[in-house]
């Protein structure tokens, strides 16, 4: 299938744009109007730049307030077609999108929209193009799909079909599952943008909350899926309102944006098969012969269908019950196809869909790599023996130490080429297919580079996550303790220290969501629920991914806005978390001080939960902070300063099924972070 992506998903000049877009792999684009207008070059100028750089122009975008309006109005706005269409012939594009208007001077009246829109589609049709007739969610008096394609079908003109674009459908009620029975050929256009679930106003939602497929809320292969099945085979595009994508490194959000549509495609084949759509009757023809382009567009999908060799096979229907998630999706028009309704297809099936590797189990944390400097060093060093680790192996060849304690493994790396606070700069997971998690991050534009490494040492290959931090994917039994000569020193109980339960990741404002993403499709983590809280610096925004077994458990926390100008320039720690069997035996174990925590937080905590004197008594001793989930899981956890400038270590007890990382102590956490650091800096 192609790809498209529209020039409003990505910062910059349309030249910008037209590069990233490129650069990323897709086929084609949406141009907005708006870049052609800003643009110094002519509509075909930008043909030629777009051939050079393999683009298609797919669609141009939008048309806006044009049906159901005074006949004045009408006048005006037909001779203002006319010139985008001249335009569009330049562009050497044939398709316009026309939204839903949203005029005050447009009148609700169906019969009045059909006519207008009728009479653009014989103007577009004597230029050899057509239109794509796009509900907007907000659109003044068609706002939903099924109304826009009411309409399409009453005009049944063949130079107008619809614009699907997933977020106004999504959106609102109206369930999609009818798409599936849309007349082949009938959907000109497809866009597909995500978007959290947000209590706001539609059109607010859509101009600047819209997210690329998975990373948001809605379920987007099942769009993808329901589309397909009504026979689309133009390009897939997105079409993604984003504030933060507006303003970032266009060649980036292009790469996120095909990762977006890879993982978007590979995830069609976890659909149930569904019924492979009837020949509808195409469009009965008096425009027949004016809409010479796309006449024949049409008719290809209806005659392929129709001359599938299963037609007959499948009104045995062995395939119909088996389908049960998409028959009632289709039940309005399911039994007037039902004669000739072919075998169920698995969409992921079907040619030019891209499917990717699979990604392999994970089994857990092999390491977690620190750099330092002389600074930090030295305080992460005297921090990991306090929390009972033992420095059990030196690098053969690097000034990298290993240090142990239980299965969590810290490496140090002292190679570093700009002294600055100490950083995770990698970690290491293992998986059951290391090969096969690699093919599967090249698939998906994160291509794995070699570390630099001597003879004889362990290969570990690497992939860049989006906040620069190399992820490394190994084998449990992979060798590359071997480059460690052993110390001497062995790792003993210490101070229970068990696994490591989670790493927490601050990112960078501008690529939270990218990184979702990334974690998500690269090494096929799940999403747990996103929370928010008030921290001291800002809201905050917690997103963690992990494995279903949660064995790799990754917290990706971002400020919900960029970062006021007060804060302190080092205000976003990053930290391992150490999982334990029993928090207060390790915090007795512990020869280094936890993190102070305020006496108000145990009154608080004591009021909120209804917990006895003595347990908050001895939670209070140890710095311990305490959460409890609605189905009473519990977490007992405790933090440590911030060391090296920037990182700190977190020690967690789940008990009874806890799954969330204690996020309403976090600004408790914060806040301690920084009394200490105001109290103890000179
Ligand atoms: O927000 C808008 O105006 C707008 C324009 C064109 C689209 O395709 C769309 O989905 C929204
Ligand atoms: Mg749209």
């Amino acid at each position: 299938m192609r790809r498209s992506i529209a020039t409003v998903c990505v910062s910059g000049t349309l030249d910008d744009k037209l590069t990233a877009a490129a650069a990323a792999g897709f086929d084609g684009i949406e141009l907005f109007e708006n870049d052609l207008v800003v643009s110094p070059w002519s509509p075909a100028g930008i043909r030629r730049r777009c051939a050079d750089l393999g683009l298609t122009i797919d669609l141009y975008q939008p048309f806006r307030d044009f049906e159901a309006v005074p006949d004045e109005l009408l006048k005006a706005n037909l001779s203002r077609a006319e010139r985008k269409f001249e335009v569009m012939a330049e562009l050497g594009t044939d398709t316009v999108l026309v939204c839903s208007s949203v005029s005050p001077a447009a009148v609700d009246d169906d019969d009045l929209a059909t006519a207008h829109l009728s009479l653009l589609a014989d103007r577009a049709a004597a230029h050899g193009m057509r239109i794509a007739y796009e509900a907007l969610a907000w659109g003044r008096h068609v706002s939903t799909w099924d109304h826009s394609w009411r309409i399409v079908q009453q005009a049944d003109h063949p130079a107008l079909g619809l614009c699907l674009d997933s977020f106004h459908v999504l959106s609102r009620e109206i369930p999609p599952d009818g798409i599936a029975g849309i007349t082949p050929g009938k959907i000109f256009f497809l866009q597909l943008a995500d978007a959290p679930h947000l209590r706001m106003d539609v059109l607010q939602w859509s101009r600047h909350h819209r997210l690329f497929p998975g990373q948001g809320a809605f379920d987007l292969p099942r769009f993808l899926g329901l589309v397909l099945s009504a026979g689309y085979s133009g390009p897939l595009s997105l079409e993604v309102f984003n504030d933060v994508f507006r303003q970032s490194d266009p060649a980036r959000t292009a790469v996120d944006a095909m990762r977006s549509l890879t993982l978007l495609e590979d995830r069609l084949a976890t659909l149930p098969a569904a019924p492979r759509t009837s020949p509808t009757p195409a469009s009965t023809a008096p425009h027949a012969s004016t809409a010479a382009p796309h006449a024949s567009a049409t008719p290809p999908h209806a005659s392929a269908t129709a001359a599938a060799p299963h037609a007959s096979a499948s009104a045995t229907a062995p395939h119909a019950s088996t389908a049960a998630p998409h028959a009632s999706a289709t039940a309005p028009h399911a039994s007037a196809s039902a004669p000739h309704a072919a075998p169920a297809v698995q969409l992921a099936d079907r040619p030019g869909v891209r499917r990717l590797p699979p990604a392999p189990r994970l089994t857990g944390h092999a390491f977690t790599e620190f750099a330092v400097d002389g600074h930090s060093g030295p305080e992460l060093r005297s921090a990991l023996r306090g929390l009972g680790f033992a420095h059990t192996g030196q690098h053969r060849t690097k000034p990298v130490e290993l240090w142990e304690q239980g299965a969590c493994r810290i490496v140090l790396n002292s190679a570093v080429t700009h002294p600055g606070p100490a950083a995770i700069s990698a970690f290491a997971v293992t998986s059951e297919n290391p090969p096969l998690s690699l093919a599967r991050a090249e698939a998906l534009s994160a291509p794995a580079h070699l570390n630099v490494r001597e003879p004889g040492e362990a290969e570990l290959a690497a992939i860049t996550a989006p906040d620069g931090t190399s992820v490394l994917v190994t084998h449990p039994g992979d060798n590359w303790r071997s480059d460690f000569l052993p110390t001497g020193t062995p790792a003993g109980p210490g101070a229970g220290l068990l696994t490591v339960d989670h790493l927490g990741l601050t990112q960078p404002f501008d690529h939270f969501d990218e990184a979702g993403l990334f974690y998500h499709s690269v090494l096929g983590l799940e999403h747990l629920p996103t929370e928010e809280y008030a921290a001291p610096y800002g809201l905050m925004r917690s997103r963690a991914v992990s494995d279903p077994q949660r064995t790799v458990r990754v917290a990706l926390t971002v400020a919900l806005l960029r970062r006021g100008e007060w804060a302190p320039a080092v205000s976003d720690p990053q930290h391992v978390a150490f999982a334990t069997a029993d928090l207060i035996a390790t915090a007795r174990a512990l020869s280094l001080p936890p993190l102070p925590v305020p006496a108000n937080y145990y009154a608080d905590l004591a009021a909120r939960f209804g917990l006895t004197d003595d347990f908050v008594a001895t939670l209070r001793e140890h710095g311990i902070l305490f959460d409890r989930d609605p189905s009473g899981g519990e977490l007992l956890h405790l933090y440590t300063p911030v060391f090296g400038g920037r990182v700190f270590f977190e020690i967690t007890e789940r008990r009874a099924g806890y799954d969330r990382f204690g996020e309403p102590n976090a600004p408790v956490r914060m806040a301690a972070q920084r009394h200490r650091r105001l109290t103890t800096t000179p």
